[in-house]
């Protein structure tokens, strides 16, 4: 397929900023059948235990899916090094198991600390990221995080002799783009004008550039660093912060959520422990298949349905006692967007005093009503990804976890 205009293959770029990505043409040539069955997830248990993996964000909302699937889903793994700003105190209960699991509490700005972590790791998990698109934190702070701290992941593989790098990218390198051009079940070679302007997505797409870019390089000891990059669509489950504020919403609105976005405005959504299998997948496959997978970017997906962003969290509110109300959007869009731009500006007016960051603001608001959805069987075809979790086990999963929550309206 082509590549024009940027195109889903990554050659986005930020206003003002450059950015750009390799298409499907590796060594192999891109047109590689996958053959081996892997769909059952668990490699062969009698495999010796000699793997050291890094994980880093492994205490966010994905990092902690992709560390219990890692002691669940590897019996390769020999250490896990768990590296996070803030530790969580769970993974103490990890520390008993066969696995050793090393908490490590560091900042992915401090060039230093990252060396020191990824030294010795065979594989590096790079989920650690600051997601914002609320304006909680600055644009410097944002890059400094996003963009900064990934040129200092791969440059401590590159010191250290780790040869196996997998990121957490974003759909969000791709699009909504600020034209709020739709992107309706398309590939990663779909052709996308991937155009932004906002911080989050700039800093995601030039962090994605700098691992495609890293790939092939020399690292100590000189064999090549292999990466590769993978892109979540909106991602829902246990621990998903959004769907929380969204439900003690709609409790305090008396059970209620009203519509704001069209039904018609599908939204990619992805289940949080299929995304991990994804990460524990490429990153075991990776080894295997370098001239393959080296230097590729995946978009996650899964059976989740193509929804608006609202009704899909209707699927596990609604179970849960709330309702949505209209079957239209109850204030027209143009409000919506002086709501946002307002928004926008108290955030301006009040920083000196306090963070007013609310949900609406005019990029999550282009982000909620365009549509952006995947269809690819990329990850199959390459390293036989099958999702891990059905849609009902992921749905039923993802209620479970609502209703736990204190006050549910049940
Ligand atoms: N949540 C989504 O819908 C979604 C979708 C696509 C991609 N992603 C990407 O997935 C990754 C994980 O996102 P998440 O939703 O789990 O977010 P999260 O905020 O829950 O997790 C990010 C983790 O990174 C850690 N971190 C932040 N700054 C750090 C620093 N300077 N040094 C070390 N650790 C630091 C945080 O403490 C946190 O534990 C991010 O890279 C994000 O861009 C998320
Ligand atoms: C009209 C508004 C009130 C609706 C508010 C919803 C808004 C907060 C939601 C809608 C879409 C969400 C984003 C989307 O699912 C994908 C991603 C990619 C990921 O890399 C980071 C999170 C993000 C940006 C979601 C953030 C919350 C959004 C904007």
């Amino acid at each position: 397929m082509g590549q024009e205009g940027g195109g889903a293959s990554g050659r986005g770029r930020c206003v003002g900023r450059p950015a750009g990505a390799p298409k499907e043409d590796g060594p192999s040539g891109g047109q590689f059948e996958y053959l081996r069955t892997v769909a059952a997830g668990m490699a062969d248990s009698t495999e010796v235990r000699e793997l050291v993996y890094l994980v880093t964000g492994g205490c966010g909302f994905l990092g902690e899916h992709v560390v219990r699937m890692l002691l669940q889903r590897e019996p390769r793994l020999l250490e896990l090094r768990v590296f996070d700003l803030h530790l969580g105190a769970w993974l103490e209960e990890l520390k008993t198991g066969p696995v050793q699991v090393t908490a490590i509490q560091g900042d992915v700005t401090q060039a230093h600390e990252v060396a020191a972590a990824v030294a010795g790791a065979h594989v590096v998990i790079h989920t650690a990221g600051l997601v914002d698109v609320f304006g909680r934190a600055s644009p410097e702070t944002i890059y400094e995080v996003n963009v900064q701290g990934t040129k200092n992941v791969i440059e401590a593989c590159v010191q250290t002799g780790t040869r196996f790098l997998v990121y957490t990218s974003s759909m969000e390198v791709v699009g909504p783009n600020i034209k709020g051009h739709h992107f309706y079940r398309g590939n990663e070679d779909t052709p996308y004008e991937a155009v932004h302007r906002h911080p989050y997505p700039c800093s995601k797409a030039q962090a994605e550039r700098l691992v495609l870019e890293a790939n092939g390089r020399k690292v100590h000891g000189g064999l090549p660093l292999v990466t590769c990059a993978l892109r979540p669509t909106g991602i829902y489950g246990e621990g998903h912060q959004i769907m929380r504020d969204f439900y003690h919403q709609g409790l305090r609105l008396g059970g209620r959520l009203f519509r704001t976005i069209p039904a018609s405005v599908e939204h990619g959504r992805v289940y949080v422990g299929n995304v991990a299998w994804m990460h524990v997948l490429v990153a075991r496959e990776l080894q295997q298949r370098a001239a393959l997978m080296g230097g590729q970017v995946y978009f996650c997906y899964d059976q989740s349905p193509y929804k608006s962003y609202e009704d899909f969290n209707m699927e596990f509110l609604g179970p849960c006692g709330l309702r949505l109300v209209e079957t239209r959007p109850l204030v027209p869009y143009w409000l919506l967007m002086l709501l946002a731009a307002l928004n926008a500006l108290l955030q301006w007016l009040l920083r000196p005093l306090l963070l007013y960051a609310p949900l609406l603001n005019p990029y999550t608001l282009a982000v909620a009503n365009t549509a952006f959805t995947v269809n690819t069987d990329k990850a199959q075809r390459h390293f036989g990804y099958e999702p891990l979790f059905s849609w009902e086990d992921s749905r039923t999963r993802t209620i479970r976890w609502v209703q736990a929550m204190e006050g549910s309206a049940r």
